[in-house]
């Protein structure tokens, strides 16, 4: 098959870079039931520019590629041998173009291996059909979303909605419950695949092939159609809105699959993926390698951005002085002092410019007990793991939307002292431990917009340097210089929390869906 490779190449491509159609269409319908002047509304606009420079730009809609993951149909007779070499070259010419962030990393050393390659990635899926045609289907699902799929384990007593039996409400619990405690942090607002029975590991497999069917598709089972449209019509009741900002819509599409189990078990396994659900596939002649044809609808044309291309920081810090807005803009230039991060309250829209710092997992353990070999006094770190290129020049930033915050929260207290940080830029909030440093010690979260990978990367005009490129090009400490670079103050040095009063109003909120509906 002289063309396969292409043709794999091609189709990472376009999944890593434009947002299908039907997937388009939900986060349109999703903005138009936000109030733009919102928070939450900001960051759909914000999301919905986002996607229209990554399609412009054929760059990553999120720096965070994922695990590059493809379920494939052959006929019989095909040489999957060969196939499995032309996709992992493909990928790695997709990681060399800047199409996928270098994502494989050694579990026990840490290395990434640079190329996407390594024990276990990529995931390729083989069946076998009757068709005379091969199926290829790719999807990229970010870490910071797949570390918010959750499993139950039926009965169960539930957070707020008591107990779930092994029955179809027990599932319509644990579905309702899934989507509360992803909260922010996968990028909400989401869509979920859930898989009913199995073992652990297929179960967990069936919830993530739902993430396959189109968004608009009707489920062929009648009593999982009827949960489906249950909880599409009651999740976002729940009010996490978009990034946990609080709001009409925390989520955008349900998919339901099942399958048999074992009588001592009764998995309910959610897969959750973040706005930036990028899936696609094509049909392959399985003579030349050639596409023939494309799965799912291409986002070309689907405009979920109406109001046209705006400078970089305008979207957020207009929306913050629109007449509804409950923000206020405050521009800063960094090194930042105390004063001007003790003045800002939880709402506030800070446009930043000057130098910042990556920093995220590997970086925050190394500074426990190193010293950091930048002067990091009134400081700025971005929990962000970007998407690099060199060439002649240097360095250049292809996609840098921030990752999940909450991991750090071990380490970021300790850090913000030790150093004297004045602002952490991430998404999806942190925990008490944090509140309370930022209280001490004159500190502020900044919650930038998850998955918006090009809306910041053009906010970043230098790569000053980069520290620390043994952690790999994620995990790098890289020194950057970046004009009306546009976040929202979620958590303040007067102890005032976004993150924690959206999750204690959606947990009240969750009560709401106790009483048994399908009986
Ligand atoms: O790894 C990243 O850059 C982001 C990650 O997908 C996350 O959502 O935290
Ligand atoms: S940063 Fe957000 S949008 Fe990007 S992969 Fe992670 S969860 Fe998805």
């Amino acid at each position: 098959m002289q063309h396969f490779e292409d043709s794999i190449y091609n189709l990472i491509v376009e999944t890593s870079t434009n947002l299908p159609g039907d997937v388009r269409r939900a986060v349109a319908k999703g903005r138009a039931l936000e109030d733009r002047a919102t928070r939450s509304g900001l960051a759909l606009t914000t999301i919905a520019q986002n996607i229209g420079m990554a399609e412009q730009q054929v760059s990553p809609i999120c720096q965070d590629t994922g695990m590059p993951t493809f379920i494939i149909h052959t006929p019989v007779g095909i040489n999957q041998i060969e196939m499995k070499k032309d996709i992992h070259n493909a990928i790695v010419r997709a990681t060399k173009n800047g199409k996928l962030r270098p994502n494989s990393v050694d579990s026990l050393t840490g290395e990434n291996s640079g190329d996407n390659l390594g024990a276990g990635t990529p995931v390729i899926h083989f069946e076998q059909w009757e068709e005379d045609k091969i199926d290829v289907r790719l999807i990229l699902k970010g870490g910071g979303c797949e570390n918010k799929n959750i499993q139950y384990s039926l009965p169960a007593e539930l957070e707020g909605l008591g107990k779930a039996g092994r029955d179809l409400d027990g599932i319509r619990k644990c579905i309702l419950h899934a989507v509360y405690q992803a909260q922010g942090q996968g990028c909400s607002a989401g869509f979920i695949g859930v898989g009913i029975g199995g073992d652990r590991t297929t179960g967990y497999e069936l919830a993530k092939k739902q993430l396959f069917r189109k968004v608009e598709d009707v489920n062929p089972i009648e009593d999982l159609s009827k949960l489906e449209d249950y909880i599409m019509e009651n999740a976002n009741k729940l009010g996490i809105g978009t990034m946990g900002f609080g709001g009409e819509v925390s989520l955008l599409g349900c998919k339901v699959g099942v399958m048999n189990r074992l009588p001592a078990s009764f998995f309910v396994s959610v897969a959750y993926n973040c706005w930036a659900f990028r899936r696609q596939g094509v049909l392959v002649d399985p003579s030349t390698g050639n596409i023939e044809d494309w799965l799912y609808e291409s986002g070309t044309g689907i405009s979920v951005d109406d109001e046209g291309a705006h400078e970089s920081e305008a979207v957020i810090a207009e929306g913050a002085n629109s007449p509804a807005s409950e923000s206020r803009e405050v521009r800063l230039t960094t090194p930042v002092s105390e004063e001007d991060i003790r003045s800002l309250r939880v709402g506030d829209v800070v446009i930043l410019s000057g130098e910042m710092h990556t920093g995220r997992d590997a970086l925050h353990k190394y500074l426990m007990d190193h010293e950091s070999p930048v002067d990091l006094e009134g400081a700025v770190i971005y929990h962000c793991g970007p998407v690099m290129m060199k060439d002649e020049e240097g360095w250049h930033v292809k996609a840098a939307g921030p990752t999940t915050s909450i991991r750090e929260e071990p380490y970021q207290g300790d850090i913000i002292k030790k150093f004297g940080i004045r602002a952490v830029i991430g998404k999806g909030g942190m925990g008490p431990k944090t509140l309370k440093a930022l209280q001490e010690h004159g500190g502020v979260y900044l919650n930038a917009i998850g998955g918006a990978a090009q809306y910041y990367a053009e906010c970043i005009k230098k790569v000053n340097a980069v520290d620390f490129m043994e952690f790999g090009i994620p995990e790098a400490m890289w020194h950057l210089d970046v004009e009306g670079f546009a976040a929202i103050v979620t958590m303040d040095a007067h102890g005032n929390s976004l993150h924690a009063d959206v999750e204690k109003d959606s947990a009240a909120k969750l009560t709401q869906f106790k009483e048994p509906v399908f009986k």
